[in-house]
């Protein structure tokens, strides 16, 4: 039988997740796991380099076809801690705002915010590898992912995107979900979905598994990401979704 591809974000965020597939014989045998930053999964969910992603939602506009598989996201209820706007001035002050090449969504969002709930207009850039660095004075940049909970050491200014657009919207935010650019087979489907489940009732184990000093894992896994797909989950999803259909969409 043909396998079926599946792109993971490769960041601690999907560590719970990626737990209970990895640990599923009957799953592993039926997929091939690629593990990328969420921009690179994004490319090839567009391209039919894989057949499912966790995927940034703000792909969904470029594919033709599309189904969220799963019960499970990367979400937030309020501040999500990786990803941020990080500045060394109040966000009045800032100038411009590099804009993380690894993101699809947050970048968007950034852009967002930055019209409707901060109301500035600073000059955007797409960013390239090694622009973390060029975070100063008044330029701002978004940073995701694990390189987010590092650089909250070093930026002084800290504007958690989810808990601001909770403070805009009143709604969750979903960053990613598993998005599949094609049917896929319902007994696969029904086994992905449980393995997903599986690491969140282990999550001591899945910390053990990936020590990491930078920052309590175990508050990001269940104060800070929202792993369940809920209703309000959705209803965040789709303002975003139409916020997007008027702003003018970055590097999508
Ligand atoms: C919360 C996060 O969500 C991520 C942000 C994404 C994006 O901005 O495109 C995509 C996937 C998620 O893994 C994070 O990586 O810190």
């Amino acid at each position: 039988m043909k396998k079926i591809k599946v792109g993971a974000v490769s960041y601690l965020n999907t560590k719970p997740l990626l737990y209970g597939i990895r640990r599923s014989a009957e799953l592993m045998e039926m997929i091939e796991l690629v593990e990328d930053y969420p921009a690179k999964i994004a490319g090839m969910l567009v391209d039919g380099t894989i057949d499912v992603g966790l995927a940034p939602v703000a792909v969904i506009p470029r594919l033709d076809e599309w189904h969220i598989v799963s019960d499970y996201c990367i979400g937030a209820n309020a501040d999500v801690a990786s990803v941020c706007l990080f500045s060394e001035v109040p966000v009045d002050k800032i100038e411009k705002v590099l804009l993380d090449y690894q993101s699809r969504t947050s970048v968007n969002l950034c852009k967002v915010l930055l019209k409707h709930y901060w109301k500035i207009n600073p000059v955007i850039e797409e960013a390239k590898e090694n622009y973390i660095s060029e975070i100063k004075g008044a330029t701002a940049g978004v940073v995701i992912g694990d390189r987010a909970l590092n650089q909250r050491k070093v930026s002084p200014y800290i504007y958690d995107l989810a808990g601001s657009w909770k403070a805009m919207t009143g709604l969750p935010f979903v960053f990613a979900t598993w998005i599949a650019n094609k049917e896929l087979p319902p007994a696969f489907i029904a086994l992905f979905n449980k393995a997903n489940g599986l690491g969140l009732m282990h999550l001591d184990e899945v910390i053990a598994e990936n020590p990491y000093p930078v920052y309590d894992l175990k508050t990001y896994y269940t104060t800070n990401i929202s792993y369940e797909l809920n209703e309000q989950k959705l209803k965040g999803m789709n303002k975003f979704l139409e916020y997007l259909k008027v702003a003018m969409p970055v590097i999508l």
